[in-house]
């Protein structure tokens, strides 16, 4: 299909001699949000870092417009698991990393990024270090770090797992908000089926190590959507179903029905 921003065609990987990544075909199109969940251990950071060139694979290829990767122009923005914002650096300072890191002036960037603060619910805490803010608000400043780069797709790798329950729910909720205004293409690592359903448009399942996709689901809920759009029978339904899927792989077929 044209429109596959990235697509991961029969890749395997191995550390060690141990196989992580069995033979994963996967495809993200342009303005999708797609998730990953899969069990711990299952190779689903492997694959984010398959797509950074952190790691090559064994075998199999990974493409970027349908041409190679490694020689596509292309750039991914990355937000890992853990904040990693810099303790010594004040908040704005940190959205700016990414395009300073770029070549922009601090000067510059700081102009770019600012007027982005009220977006992020981070105003008047521009000029604070990392740990003067709540959890939420330091994922929030990650996420803006990583978004202001324009990139052609953001990695996130379980980036709200750290979060309490309530801190989780009101970013998932405000983050939703923003990729409908924004329409970033986006993958997400996730081990909450939650998340994904109510993040996403496609949804793979990994299996166990080593990892193969067991199902895809296309989320039938419209956008914006809302927490309470949780509590329908359509997304109850496929979440319990991808529960399902991952508790008993071994009932599912090859690939499950098409997404
Ligand atoms: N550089 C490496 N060298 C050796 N083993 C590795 C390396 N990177 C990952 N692994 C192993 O590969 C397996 C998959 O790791 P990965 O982090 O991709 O899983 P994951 O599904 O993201 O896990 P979790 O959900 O717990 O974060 C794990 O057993 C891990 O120990």
């Amino acid at each position: 299909m044209t429109d596959e921003l990235v697509e991961l065609r029969k890749i395997s990987k191995s550390f060690d001699g141990m196989q992580v990544l069995g033979d994963i075909s996967l495809a993200v199109a342009s303005g999708e949000f797609v998730s990953i969940v899969g069990p711990s251990g299952s190779g689903k950071s492997t694959v984010l870092r398959l797509l950074t060139q952190a790691l090559r694979p064994d075998a199999g290829a990974l493409l970027f417009k349908g041409a190679p990767l490694e020689q596509a122009p292309h750039s991914f923005a990355f937000m890992p698991q853990r904040d990693a914002l810099m303790p010594w650096r004040r908040i704005i300072d940190n959205a700016t990393l990414g395009l300073e890191v770029r070549g922009i002036s601090r000067r510059a960037a700081r102009a770019t990024v600012a007027p982005l603060f009220e977006h992020f619910g981070l105003a008047g805490f521009e000029h604070h270090y990392p740990a003067e803010l709540s959890g939420g608000m330091r994922q929030r400043a990650a996420l803006l770090r990583t978004v202001v780069q324009s990139q052609d797709m953001l990695l996130l790798d379980e980036p709200f797992g750290a979060l309490d329950a309530l801190t989780r729910t009101q970013i998932q909720e405000w983050l939703q908000g923003m990729w409908t205004q924004h329409r970033w293409t986006a993958l997400l690592i996730t081990h909450d089926v939650r998340e994904a359903v109510f993040l996403s448009d496609r949804i793979y399942v990994l299996s166990a190590r080593p990892a193969r996709i067991i199902r895809q689901f296309r989320v039938p809920l419209s956008r914006p959507r809302s927490i309470a759009d949780l509590g329908s029978p359509a997304a109850q339904a496929i979440e319990t179903e991808i529960l399902q899927t991952l508790l008993h792989p071994q009932e599912q077929d090859d690939f499950g029905p098409p997404a």
